[in-house]
Protein backbone atom coordinates (compact mmCIF):
# COMPACT_ATOMS: atom_id res chain seq x y z
CA UNK A 1 0.00 0.00 0.00
CA UNK A 2 1.21 3.44 -0.85
CA UNK A 3 2.17 5.77 2.03
CA UNK A 4 -0.65 8.13 3.19
CA UNK A 5 0.46 12.02 2.85
CA UNK A 6 -1.57 15.48 4.15
CA UNK A 7 -3.73 16.89 1.61
CA UNK A 8 -5.56 19.56 4.09
CA UNK A 9 -6.89 21.48 5.09
CA UNK A 10 -5.30 20.97 8.36
CA UNK A 11 -6.13 22.95 11.31
CA UNK A 12 -3.93 24.02 13.99
CA UNK A 13 -4.78 24.55 17.49
CA UNK A 14 -1.81 26.65 19.37
CA UNK A 15 0.29 28.40 17.68
CA UNK A 16 3.34 28.65 19.98
CA UNK A 17 6.73 26.88 18.79
CA UNK A 18 5.35 23.64 18.10
CA UNK A 19 2.33 24.19 16.25
CA UNK A 20 3.68 27.34 14.22
CA UNK A 21 6.90 24.89 12.77
CA UNK A 22 4.19 22.68 12.19
CA UNK A 23 2.29 25.21 9.92
CA UNK A 24 5.54 25.97 8.43
CA UNK A 25 6.71 22.88 7.27
CA UNK A 26 3.26 21.70 6.06
CA UNK A 27 2.03 25.00 3.91
CA UNK A 28 6.20 24.11 2.87
CA UNK A 29 4.76 20.87 0.87
CA UNK A 30 1.95 22.95 -0.08
CA UNK A 31 -0.19 21.72 2.82
CA UNK A 32 -2.69 24.65 3.43
CA UNK A 33 -2.90 25.37 6.86
CA UNK A 34 -5.19 27.08 9.50
CA UNK A 35 -4.20 28.57 12.74
CA UNK A 36 -5.91 28.95 15.90
CA UNK A 37 -4.60 30.72 18.68
CA UNK A 38 -5.81 32.21 22.56
CA UNK A 39 -3.42 34.54 21.83
CA UNK A 40 -4.70 36.97 18.92
CA UNK A 41 -0.98 38.44 18.48
CA UNK A 42 0.53 34.52 18.76
CA UNK A 43 -1.87 33.81 16.29
CA UNK A 44 -1.13 37.01 14.30
CA UNK A 45 2.47 36.40 14.38
CA UNK A 46 2.05 32.55 12.94
CA UNK A 47 -0.07 33.90 10.40
CA UNK A 48 2.69 37.03 9.36
CA UNK A 49 5.51 34.18 9.38
CA UNK A 50 3.85 31.87 7.16
CA UNK A 51 2.44 29.04 8.86
CA UNK A 52 -1.17 29.41 7.53
CA UNK A 53 -4.24 31.52 7.20
CA UNK A 54 -6.35 32.57 10.04
CA UNK A 55 -9.27 30.26 11.35
CA UNK A 56 -12.04 33.03 10.38
CA UNK A 57 -11.02 32.25 6.92
CA UNK A 58 -11.96 28.67 7.21
CA UNK A 59 -14.70 29.44 8.95
CA UNK A 60 -15.97 32.09 6.53
CA UNK A 61 -17.14 28.67 4.05
CA UNK A 62 -19.90 27.06 6.46
CA UNK A 63 -19.58 23.24 7.18
CA UNK A 64 -15.92 23.32 5.65
CA UNK A 65 -14.25 20.24 7.37
CA UNK A 66 -10.52 20.20 7.93
CA UNK A 67 -8.70 16.76 7.21
CA UNK A 68 -6.81 16.97 10.64
CA UNK A 69 -6.92 19.20 13.33
CA UNK A 70 -3.41 19.76 15.44
CA UNK A 71 -3.87 20.06 18.90
CA UNK A 72 -0.66 22.39 19.90
CA UNK A 73 -1.61 24.01 23.11
CA UNK A 74 0.07 23.64 26.25
CA UNK A 75 -0.96 20.38 27.88
CA UNK A 76 -2.95 20.97 31.03
CA UNK A 77 -5.69 22.22 28.12
CA UNK A 78 -4.70 20.01 25.57
CA UNK A 79 -7.64 17.88 26.32
CA UNK A 80 -10.61 20.17 26.39
CA UNK A 81 -9.41 22.07 23.11
CA UNK A 82 -9.32 18.26 21.86
CA UNK A 83 -12.71 17.49 22.98
CA UNK A 84 -14.04 20.71 21.62
CA UNK A 85 -12.11 20.17 18.02
CA UNK A 86 -13.81 16.96 18.15
CA UNK A 87 -17.33 18.14 18.88
CA UNK A 88 -16.66 21.21 16.69
CA UNK A 89 -15.72 19.04 13.07
CA UNK A 90 -17.16 16.02 13.15
CA UNK A 91 -15.55 14.40 10.30
CA UNK A 92 -12.04 15.40 11.30
CA UNK A 93 -9.25 13.34 12.85
CA UNK A 94 -8.12 14.90 16.09
CA UNK A 95 -4.40 14.83 17.26
CA UNK A 96 -2.65 16.31 19.86
CA UNK A 97 1.70 16.68 20.25
CA UNK A 98 2.03 16.86 23.82
CA UNK A 99 4.80 15.50 25.92
CA UNK A 100 3.05 13.35 27.65
CA UNK A 101 0.66 10.78 26.48
CA UNK A 102 -1.12 8.76 29.16
CA UNK A 103 -3.09 11.64 31.16
CA UNK A 104 -4.49 13.04 27.67
CA UNK A 105 -5.80 9.78 26.34
CA UNK A 106 -7.66 8.81 29.57
CA UNK A 107 -9.46 12.57 29.67
CA UNK A 108 -11.03 12.28 26.77
CA UNK A 109 -12.29 8.48 27.32
CA UNK A 110 -13.53 9.93 31.16
CA UNK A 111 -15.32 12.75 29.20
CA UNK A 112 -17.16 10.10 26.38
CA UNK A 113 -15.39 11.88 23.45
CA UNK A 114 -15.12 9.74 19.84
CA UNK A 115 -11.51 8.24 20.82
CA UNK A 116 -12.05 6.25 17.08
CA UNK A 117 -11.04 9.98 15.31
CA UNK A 118 -8.43 11.01 17.86
CA UNK A 119 -4.57 9.70 18.01
CA UNK A 120 -1.92 11.00 20.49
CA UNK A 121 1.42 11.93 19.18
CA UNK A 122 4.15 13.33 20.29
CA UNK A 123 7.02 15.07 18.25
CA UNK A 124 10.65 14.03 20.27
CA UNK A 125 11.33 17.66 18.62
CA UNK A 126 12.21 20.90 20.14
CA UNK A 127 13.51 23.80 21.50
CA UNK A 128 14.36 25.75 24.94
CA UNK A 129 12.42 28.42 23.36
CA UNK A 130 8.66 29.15 23.16
CA UNK A 131 6.18 31.25 20.73
CA UNK A 132 6.13 31.23 16.97
CA UNK A 133 9.25 33.43 16.63
CA UNK A 134 11.20 30.51 17.40
CA UNK A 135 9.56 28.31 14.98
CA UNK A 136 11.16 26.58 12.75
CA UNK A 137 9.85 24.32 9.69
CA UNK A 138 12.68 21.66 9.66
CA UNK A 139 12.26 21.04 13.36
CA UNK A 140 11.27 17.75 13.20
CA UNK A 141 13.45 16.36 10.09
CA UNK A 142 15.14 13.05 10.85
CA UNK A 143 13.79 12.95 14.74
CA UNK A 144 11.64 10.86 16.09
CA UNK A 145 7.89 10.96 16.07
CA UNK A 146 5.50 8.88 18.47
CA UNK A 147 2.29 7.68 17.36
CA UNK A 148 0.17 6.57 20.85
CA UNK A 149 -2.89 3.98 18.91
CA UNK A 150 -5.51 3.35 21.73
CA UNK A 151 -7.58 0.13 21.24
CA UNK A 152 -10.30 2.48 20.04
CA UNK A 153 -8.44 4.38 17.54
CA UNK A 154 -9.68 3.77 13.68
CA UNK A 155 -7.08 2.97 11.61
CA UNK A 156 -7.77 5.53 9.10
CA UNK A 157 -7.18 8.03 11.46
CA UNK A 158 -3.68 6.18 12.21
CA UNK A 159 -2.93 6.53 9.36
CA UNK A 160 -3.28 10.26 9.05
CA UNK A 161 -1.54 10.68 12.02
CA UNK A 162 1.61 8.65 11.03
CA UNK A 163 1.43 10.87 7.81
CA UNK A 164 1.79 14.77 9.60
CA UNK A 165 4.73 12.91 11.40
CA UNK A 166 6.35 11.61 7.92
CA UNK A 167 4.97 14.64 5.82
CA UNK A 168 7.57 17.05 8.25
CA UNK A 169 10.25 14.55 7.98
CA UNK A 170 9.92 12.78 11.38
CA UNK A 171 10.74 8.76 11.88
CA UNK A 172 7.13 7.90 13.03
CA UNK A 173 7.62 5.08 16.10
CA UNK A 174 4.61 3.55 17.41
CA UNK A 175 3.88 2.89 21.37
CA UNK A 176 1.54 2.48 23.65
CA UNK A 177 0.75 5.59 25.85
CA UNK A 178 1.99 4.07 29.25
CA UNK A 179 5.27 2.73 27.29
CA UNK A 180 5.72 6.53 25.98
CA UNK A 181 5.33 8.48 28.76
CA UNK A 182 7.66 5.74 30.67
CA UNK A 183 10.04 6.27 28.09
CA UNK A 184 10.00 10.15 27.99
CA UNK A 185 10.30 10.27 31.78
CA UNK A 186 13.79 9.13 31.02
CA UNK A 187 15.14 10.17 27.95
CA UNK A 188 13.34 14.15 28.04
CA UNK A 189 12.05 14.72 31.33
CA UNK A 190 15.10 13.97 33.53
CA UNK A 191 17.76 15.54 31.31
CA UNK A 192 15.29 18.37 31.81
CA UNK A 193 14.99 17.87 35.67
CA UNK A 194 19.13 17.50 35.57
CA UNK A 195 19.61 20.59 33.37
CA UNK A 196 18.12 22.59 35.81
CA UNK A 197 19.69 21.43 39.19
CA UNK A 198 22.63 21.97 37.48
CA UNK A 199 21.95 25.52 36.58
CA UNK A 200 20.63 26.45 39.49
CA UNK A 201 24.01 26.20 41.17
CA UNK A 202 25.09 29.25 39.02
CA UNK A 203 22.56 31.76 40.63
CA UNK A 204 24.78 34.58 42.31
CA UNK A 205 27.81 32.96 41.28
CA UNK A 206 30.69 35.49 40.35
CA UNK A 207 30.48 36.49 36.52
CA UNK A 208 34.02 36.40 36.39
CA UNK A 209 34.14 33.33 37.21
CA UNK A 210 31.15 32.49 34.81
CA UNK A 211 33.37 34.31 32.06
CA UNK A 212 35.95 30.89 32.14
CA UNK A 213 32.71 28.69 31.19
CA UNK A 214 33.63 26.54 28.07
CA UNK A 215 31.15 24.04 26.22
CA UNK A 216 30.57 21.68 28.98
CA UNK A 217 28.58 23.97 30.75
CA UNK A 218 26.99 24.99 27.96
CA UNK A 219 26.13 21.29 26.97
CA UNK A 220 24.47 20.65 29.88
CA UNK A 221 22.79 23.58 30.69
CA UNK A 222 20.79 24.46 27.38
CA UNK A 223 17.84 22.68 27.95
CA UNK A 224 18.10 25.08 31.88
CA UNK A 225 17.00 28.22 29.51
CA UNK A 226 13.32 26.28 28.96
CA UNK A 227 9.63 27.66 29.84
CA UNK A 228 8.82 27.19 33.36
CA UNK A 229 4.99 27.10 32.60
CA UNK A 230 5.41 24.35 30.38
CA UNK A 231 7.73 22.59 32.10
CA UNK A 232 5.54 22.46 35.65
CA UNK A 233 2.51 20.81 33.54
CA UNK A 234 4.67 18.25 31.60
CA UNK A 235 6.45 17.10 34.94
CA UNK A 236 3.12 16.94 37.03
CA UNK A 237 1.57 15.14 34.75
CA UNK A 238 4.16 12.50 34.17
CA UNK A 239 5.78 12.76 37.85
CA UNK A 240 4.99 8.72 39.28
CA UNK A 241 7.29 7.90 36.65
CA UNK A 242 10.38 10.28 36.62
CA UNK A 243 10.65 10.62 40.76
CA UNK A 244 11.88 6.61 40.14
CA UNK A 245 14.37 7.73 38.33
CA UNK A 246 14.96 10.34 40.71
CA UNK A 247 15.08 7.92 43.65
CA UNK A 248 18.21 6.42 40.92
CA UNK A 249 20.41 9.51 41.34
CA UNK A 250 19.69 10.42 44.80
CA UNK A 251 21.49 6.91 45.30
CA UNK A 252 24.50 7.81 42.89
CA UNK A 253 24.47 11.09 44.60
CA UNK A 254 24.79 9.94 47.78
CA UNK A 255 27.48 7.53 46.62
CA UNK A 256 29.01 10.14 45.16
CA UNK A 257 29.28 12.75 48.33
CA UNK A 258 30.33 9.92 50.17
CA UNK A 259 33.47 8.94 48.46
CA UNK A 260 34.26 12.64 47.60
CA UNK A 261 33.95 13.29 51.69
CA UNK A 262 36.99 10.12 51.74
CA UNK A 263 38.81 11.47 48.38
CA UNK A 264 42.11 8.90 49.34
CA UNK A 265 40.21 6.38 51.51
CA UNK A 266 40.87 3.03 49.93
CA UNK A 267 38.73 2.50 47.38
CA UNK A 268 37.47 5.52 46.67
CA UNK A 269 39.13 6.15 43.20
CA UNK A 270 38.17 3.06 42.16
CA UNK A 271 34.41 4.05 43.04
CA UNK A 272 35.06 7.49 41.31
CA UNK A 273 36.50 5.45 37.96
CA UNK A 274 33.45 3.46 38.18
CA UNK A 275 31.28 6.53 37.93
CA UNK A 276 32.73 8.04 35.01
CA UNK A 277 32.81 4.71 32.88
CA UNK A 278 28.94 3.95 33.99
CA UNK A 279 28.42 7.66 32.59
CA UNK A 280 30.79 6.26 29.42
CA UNK A 281 28.32 3.24 28.72
CA UNK A 282 25.07 4.68 28.87
CA UNK A 283 26.46 8.15 26.70
CA UNK A 284 27.50 5.39 23.79
CA UNK A 285 24.16 3.88 24.16
CA UNK A 286 22.48 7.01 22.65
CA UNK A 287 21.70 6.41 18.99
CA UNK A 288 22.84 8.79 16.49
CA UNK A 289 21.25 11.35 14.18
CA UNK A 290 18.43 9.16 12.01
CA UNK A 291 17.63 6.98 14.51
CA UNK A 292 20.88 4.89 13.57
CA UNK A 293 23.65 3.42 15.43
CA UNK A 294 26.25 5.38 18.01
CA UNK A 295 28.25 7.45 15.24
CA UNK A 296 31.91 9.44 16.36
CA UNK A 297 31.85 11.77 14.10
CA UNK A 298 34.75 13.68 13.65
CA UNK A 299 35.41 17.70 15.00
CA UNK A 300 37.25 20.76 13.57
CA UNK A 301 37.37 24.48 14.97
CA UNK A 302 37.56 27.16 12.31
CA UNK A 303 38.17 30.37 14.09
CA UNK A 304 36.39 32.97 11.87
CA UNK A 305 37.13 37.08 12.50
CA UNK A 306 34.11 38.64 14.56
CA UNK A 307 32.48 40.69 11.49
CA UNK A 308 29.11 40.06 9.48
CA UNK A 309 28.90 37.16 6.72
CA UNK A 310 31.95 35.47 7.92
CA UNK A 311 29.69 32.47 9.16
CA UNK A 312 27.57 32.62 6.03
CA UNK A 313 30.70 32.85 4.05
CA UNK A 314 31.97 29.54 5.92
CA UNK A 315 28.72 27.38 5.29
CA UNK A 316 28.50 28.20 1.51
CA UNK A 317 32.64 27.44 1.26
CA UNK A 318 31.98 23.89 2.91
CA UNK A 319 29.02 23.89 0.26
CA UNK A 320 30.77 24.23 -2.42
CA UNK A 321 33.45 21.69 -1.18
CA UNK A 322 30.39 19.56 -1.12
CA UNK A 323 30.84 18.19 2.38
CA UNK A 324 27.52 17.69 4.56
CA UNK A 325 27.33 19.10 8.15
CA UNK A 326 26.80 16.56 10.93
CA UNK A 327 26.40 19.17 13.80
CA UNK A 328 27.66 23.05 14.20
CA UNK A 329 28.43 25.08 17.20
CA UNK A 330 29.14 28.46 17.69
CA UNK A 331 31.53 29.99 20.13
CA UNK A 332 33.16 33.01 20.89
CA UNK A 333 36.45 32.99 23.16
CA UNK A 334 35.73 35.76 25.87
CA UNK A 335 37.54 39.13 25.54
CA UNK A 336 39.09 38.45 21.98
CA UNK A 337 37.07 39.78 18.57
CA UNK A 338 37.09 36.02 17.27
CA UNK A 339 34.66 33.44 16.64
CA UNK A 340 34.79 29.48 16.74
CA UNK A 341 32.83 27.50 14.85
CA UNK A 342 33.08 24.13 15.84
CA UNK A 343 31.94 21.30 12.52
CA UNK A 344 31.32 17.75 12.67
CA UNK A 345 31.73 15.73 9.73
CA UNK A 346 31.85 12.28 8.93
CA UNK A 347 35.23 11.10 9.86
CA UNK A 348 36.19 10.02 6.27
CA UNK A 349 35.35 13.64 4.78
CA UNK A 350 37.62 15.31 8.28
CA UNK A 351 40.71 15.52 6.57
CA UNK A 352 40.11 16.50 3.05
CA UNK A 353 37.81 19.53 4.40
CA UNK A 354 40.56 20.46 6.73
CA UNK A 355 43.08 20.92 3.70
CA UNK A 356 40.13 22.11 1.69
CA UNK A 357 39.42 25.10 4.26
CA UNK A 358 43.20 25.85 4.90
CA UNK A 359 43.83 26.04 1.21
CA UNK A 360 41.25 29.05 1.10
CA UNK A 361 42.82 30.52 3.87
CA UNK A 362 40.54 29.35 7.19
CA UNK A 363 42.12 29.12 10.41
CA UNK A 364 41.83 25.47 11.16
CA UNK A 365 42.37 24.08 14.88
CA UNK A 366 41.64 20.03 14.53
N1 LIG B 1 8.68 22.91 23.42
C1 LIG B 1 9.07 21.73 23.02
O1 LIG B 1 10.29 21.48 22.86
C2 LIG B 1 8.04 20.68 22.71
C3 LIG B 1 8.41 19.54 21.97
C4 LIG B 1 7.43 18.58 21.65
C5 LIG B 1 6.11 18.75 22.10
N2 LIG B 1 5.80 19.87 22.83
C6 LIG B 1 4.41 20.02 23.25
O2 LIG B 1 3.82 20.92 22.32
C7 LIG B 1 2.81 21.70 22.97
C8 LIG B 1 3.08 23.18 22.69
O3 LIG B 1 4.34 23.52 23.21
P1 LIG B 1 5.10 24.82 22.68
O4 LIG B 1 6.53 24.66 23.10
O5 LIG B 1 4.74 25.10 21.30
O6 LIG B 1 4.43 25.92 23.64
P2 LIG B 1 4.26 27.49 23.34
O7 LIG B 1 4.08 28.12 24.68
O8 LIG B 1 5.32 27.99 22.45
O9 LIG B 1 2.87 27.54 22.56
C9 LIG B 1 1.62 27.20 23.10
C10 LIG B 1 0.56 28.04 22.40
O10 LIG B 1 -0.74 27.56 22.78
C11 LIG B 1 -1.58 28.69 22.97
N3 LIG B 1 -2.72 28.30 23.79
C12 LIG B 1 -2.77 28.11 25.13
N4 LIG B 1 -4.01 27.70 25.49
C13 LIG B 1 -4.74 27.63 24.35
C14 LIG B 1 -6.08 27.28 24.07
N5 LIG B 1 -6.92 26.89 25.04
N6 LIG B 1 -6.53 27.34 22.77
C15 LIG B 1 -5.70 27.75 21.78
N7 LIG B 1 -4.42 28.10 22.01
C16 LIG B 1 -3.95 28.03 23.27
C17 LIG B 1 -0.67 29.73 23.58
O11 LIG B 1 -1.21 31.05 23.46
C18 LIG B 1 0.61 29.52 22.78
O12 LIG B 1 0.63 30.31 21.61
C19 LIG B 1 2.85 21.32 24.45
O13 LIG B 1 1.81 20.43 24.72
C20 LIG B 1 4.20 20.64 24.62
O14 LIG B 1 4.15 19.66 25.64
C21 LIG B 1 6.71 20.84 23.13
O1 LIG C 1 15.92 20.06 22.28
C1 LIG C 1 15.18 20.50 23.14
O2 LIG C 1 15.16 21.68 23.43
C2 LIG C 1 14.30 19.59 23.85
O3 LIG C 1 14.49 19.39 24.99
C3 LIG C 1 13.22 18.95 23.13
C4 LIG C 1 12.44 17.86 23.87
C5 LIG C 1 13.39 16.70 24.27
O4 LIG C 1 13.48 16.38 25.44
O5 LIG C 1 14.01 16.13 23.38
C6 LIG C 1 11.73 18.42 25.02
C7 LIG C 1 10.46 18.16 25.30
C8 LIG C 1 9.54 17.70 24.27
O6 LIG C 1 8.44 17.05 24.73
C9 LIG C 1 10.22 17.04 23.17
C10 LIG C 1 11.48 17.32 22.88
Amino acid sequence: MSATHLHGPVVVIGTGLLGTSIGLGLEHRGVPVFLEDTSPTNQAVAVDIGAGRPIAEFEADRGAQPELVVVATPPDVAVDVAAGALQRWPRAVVVDIASVKGAIVRGLRERGSDLGRYVGTHPMAGREKSGPVAARGELFTSMPWVVCTAPESDPGAVRLAKALGSDLGGIVVELDADEHDEAVALVSHLPQVMSSLLASRLQGTDLRLLALAGNGLRDTTRIAASDPGLWVQILGANASKIVQHLYGVREDVERLIRTLEAPTAPGARLDLAQLMTEGNAGQARIPGKHGGPPQAFAWLTVLVDDRPGQIARLLTEIGEIGVNLEDLRLDHSSGRNVGMVEISVLPSKHDALVAELEERGWRVLQ
